[in-house]
């Protein structure tokens, strides 16, 4: 069973029940370059209190320092790239610790700037992308083209995530590597989101544009390295002893149940779902107590406006 935040008293509660805050952004503190109501007082509010705050988006169409520009464009100051976890920055990780992919490997990308910035920064090549040659005016689509004729023999991963300029070359070239070398090459992925909240609609998310290479090529990807999966909060956590030794003073706000508040719960920290991304208040109420977020509310500016 859950709980509505919806009187000032249950915010002075979560004050005091509560020393870290870990923030999805799309649907919670932002649609697209919206930013939703009263979050800036509400984070000034938890600043205010010494609460420790944290940022965790799965979009991996910015690398952290895009997300630090557009925290200072929002008018949200003073955010250290040590509190923002994206999913393009926790594949970067995974490419190099986990999969200690060589240096002089190249890496294909099905996706955006967020995770070419983000492997480059760790000395990896890639490869696609926003590569200008992939998108031309007017394209015409030539089964002969260089991307798909000519692969490169030293790509050594695929990666796939959120991608705003997709067309049928890039797919399509992203299934060649995929099927190539009797479908060896390892296929990473960002996030299963299947929808992008944006102003007053869904759009198209990372996990359909994932599903559309895995379902083409009949691979699952190897990872997928954003919410629900625990690497970001294991990063948090090590930087953060005191979450780590108790979670339950941690608090896990997000707009998706399957992505954010799994990933609250399964870290085990408490957690609070906002209805200003994906989810519908009637399907909250109804969820079994082992599902259901500690807390829900209409929005997260509710947390400063409750206290005027
Ligand atoms: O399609 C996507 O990738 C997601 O909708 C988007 O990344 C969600 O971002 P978050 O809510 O985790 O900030
Ligand atoms: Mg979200």
């Amino acid at each position: 069973m859950t709980t509505k935040i919806a009187a000032a008293h249950q915010v002075h509660q979560i004050l005091a029940d509560y020393d870290y805050f870990l923030f999805d952004c799309d649907g919670v503190i932002w649609l697209g370059d919206h930013i939703l109501p009263h979050v800036v007082e509400t984070l000034a509010l938890l600043k205010k209190h010494n609460k420790t705050v944290f940022f965790v988006t799965n979009n991996s169409s910015k690398a952290r320092d895009d997300y630090l520009e557009k925290f200072q464009k929002l008018g949200i100051p003073d955010v250290d790239k040590t509190e923002v976890f994206g999913s393009s920055y926790a594949l970067a990780v995974y490419v190099e610790k986990i999969l200690k992919l060589p240096k002089d490997k190249k890496v294909w990308v099905l996706g955006e700037a967020g995770i070419e910035k983000e492997l480059r920064a760790l000395g990896y090549t890639t490869l696609g992308g926003t590569d200008p040659a992939l998108v031309a005016d007017g394209l015409k689509f030539d089964a002969s083209h260089p991307a798909l004729t000519q692969l490169d023999p030293d790509v050594g991963a695929v990666v796939a995530g959120l991608s705003l300029n997709i067309n049928y070359l890039k797919l399509s070239a992203t299934l060649q590597y995929l099927l190539k070398d009797n479908k060896t090459i390892p296929f990473i992925a960002t996030n299963i989101d299947l929808t992008f909240p944006s102003k007053g609609m869904l759009l198209i998310g990372a996990g359909s544009i994932i599903e559309t290479v895995s379902f083409a090529s009949g691979r699952q990807p190897d990872a997928i390295c954003g919410k629900p999966n625990l690497s970001m909060m294991n990063s948090i956590k090590a930087d953060c002893p005191g979450l780590k030794e108790n979670p339950k003073r941690g608090l896990m706000v997000g707009d998706r149940l399957n992505t954010d508040m799994k990933f609250g719960r399964d870290g085990g920290l408490d957690t609070l779902l906002v209805l200003t991304g994906i989810e519908k208040e009637e399907v909250v109420k109804a969820l079994p107590s082992e599902t259901a977020p500690t807390y829900y509310a209409d929005k997260l500016g509710d947390f400063f406006e409750l206290l005027q």
